[in-house]
């Protein structure tokens, strides 16, 4: 991979981002445009989606839990083409973006072990469209101990600052793995002790995803229609609750496929408990993490796909101690978040902001990471 990069700090104004992901569960790439000083939110702007092709999806996916060789450059390959369509349609119709942040597919993530991978080369996506990109946002911060994930925390501290909170708050991510970002508004920066702890809570919509194509051929469980006639088994549940994942203390992460045989917990079951129970243990790992909380929370609000599932909305308001609402509560586009935290983060990696720190990653000191690719 050609990464002839160099930092560089631009400006200390207001920047108009444009920020990229492609999350885990594999439907497609979302964009959002953000105007910030890589400090406070100064506005939102646009957003796209751009769903994958079944043809596109099915690379992608030949290529998770590999570190290299030929499954991995066809997914790279899928993956930029898609980004750059996706960019060619917003550039030629919003020529204010000045800055990319280009999160790309994740892979691959083992941070302990070999490391962690997403694809997609930033390099050839500045070139392409003549703009400035920042990518490779995980690499710095495992390199020098930390988990490289989740990353979006910065960003949630802005987020809840942007919405004037003044107490303790969680944001929760419920993707096809669910992170959890405790937050003091209170705080100005979000780098300093006690500002922010974050941490993947378990798997979250992966595994019903899973069951839902291996069993019906469904992509998910569409309004939680199937988890609503469905019976949690209570012993599939506590078998899942004794993974050691759940007592460890934060820092903590997770990859697509590490709780992968829980279906195999719920192999017996019908259809719709199997649904049912993947759902529960979804909340189930969600209040496991409330625990690691320095402080209860005044209030969880819940972001990503998993807050569209009202019997998981119902199961988290039920097995919480706080209350629970999705994050347009307080304004805030639930179907866009992480896509405006890459363009945050972007901004944030050219100004050499930090972007990570022991309380999100548990890397040694705070840290930005992130490449610059230049036209
Ligand atoms: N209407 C809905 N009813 C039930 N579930 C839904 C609905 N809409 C989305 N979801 C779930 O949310 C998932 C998509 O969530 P999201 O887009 O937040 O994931 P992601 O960004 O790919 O994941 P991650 O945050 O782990 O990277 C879908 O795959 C599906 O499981
Ligand atoms: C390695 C990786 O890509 N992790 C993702 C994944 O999807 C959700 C959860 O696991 C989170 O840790 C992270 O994404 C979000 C955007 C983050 O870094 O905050």
């Amino acid at each position: 991979m050609n990464k002839a990069m160099h930092r560089q700090h631009v400006g200390t104004g207001v920047v108009t981002a444009l920020g990229m992901m492609s999350g885990t569960s594999l439907d497609g790439v979302d964009a959002a445009i953000l105007r910030t000083d890589g400090r406070e939110i100064t506005g939102f702007g646009k957003s796209a989606y751009r769903s994958y092709s079944a043809q596109e999806r099915a690379m992608i996916a030949a290529g998770f839990g590999k570190w290299h060789g030929p499954e991995v450059e066809a997914a790279a390959e899928a993956v930029e083409a898609a980004h750059l369509a996706l960019l060619r349609d917003i550039l030629d119709e919003d020529a204010a973006v000045e800055l990319v942040g280009f999160h790309g597919q994740t892979l691959a993530h083992a941070p302990r072990m070999q490391g962690t991978l997403q694809v997609g080369d930033g390099a050839l996506l500045a070139r392409e469209i003549g703009l400035p990109v920042v990518w490779d946002f995980r690499s710095a911060d495992v390199e020098l101990g930390g988990e490289g994930a989740p990353l979006a925390p910065f960003f949630h501290h802005a987020c809840a600052r942007f919405a004037g909170l003044k107490e303790p708050v969680a944001f929760l991510n419920l993707g096809g793995v669910g992170n959890l970002t405790w937050v003091d508004p209170g705080i100005e920066r979000p780098e300093a002790e006690g500002a922010l702890l974050a941490f993947d809570t378990g798997p979250a919509n992966a595994p019903i995803n899973d069951l839902m194509q291996e069993r019906l051929g469904q992509a998910f469980d569409e309004g939680g229609r199937l988890a609503a006639r469905g019976r949690v088994e209570h012993g599939a549940l506590e078998l899942f609750l004794a993974e050691p994942y759940f007592a460890r203390m934060p820092p903590k992460s997770l990859d697509r496929n590490d709780f992968a045989e829980m279906i195999a917990l719920v192999g017996e079951l019908s259809d719709a408990d199997a649904c049912a129970t993947l759902t529960a243990m979804c909340a189930a790992g969600v209040a496991e993490a409330m625990q690691h909380c320095p402080a209860p929370p005044e209030r969880v609000f819940v972001t990503g796909g998993g807050r569209h599932n009202p019997v998981l909305m119902r199961m988290l308001d039920v097995s919480l101690d706080c209350p629970v609402a999705p994050v347009e509560e307080i304004g805030l586009d639930g179907d866009m978040l992480e896509a405006q935290a890459f363009a945050y983060l972007a901004v944030r990696v050219a100004r050499g902001l930090p972007t990570s720190c022991p309380g999100t990653t548990g890397v040694r000191a705070a840290v930005g990471g992130g490449t610059v690719s230049r036209v």
